[in-house]
């Protein structure tokens, strides 16, 4: 199983991934996603769930209209483990 990321490690990778962020009251990582419109943001999802179904690390996410809010955590793991950082990276890099 994956380890937690320290704050400090958490706080040094989130450095790296623009638009991340720690949820307060909680132990995860979360970005809002802003897109053109509707399609620009399901097309996202629908990359996105395929990378996280390989990764077998799924996102908690709500779209509403053009934006996506994405929160990130290892459930196992009870924080944010380098799993986390590596679905953020790959969303940033889905997104453009
Ligand atoms: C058995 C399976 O590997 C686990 O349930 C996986 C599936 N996807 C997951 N996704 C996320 N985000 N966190 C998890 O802890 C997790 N666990």
């Amino acid at each position: 199983m994956a380890e937690r990321l320290s704050a400090e490690a958490r706080k040094q990778a989130l450095g790296g991934i623009p638009g991340w962020g720690e949820i307060s009251g909680r132990e995860a990582i979360g970005k809002t996603f802003v897109f053109k419109d509707f399609n620009q943001a399901f097309g996202f999802m629908t990359r996105a769930a395929l990378v996280a179904e390989k990764m077998d690390h799924h996102p908690e996410w709500r779209n509403i209209y053009k934006t996506v809010e994405v929160v990130l955590s290892t459930h196992d793991a009870g924080g944010v483990t380098a799993r986390d950082i590596e679905l953020a990276k790959a969303m940033n890099a889905i997104a453009g």
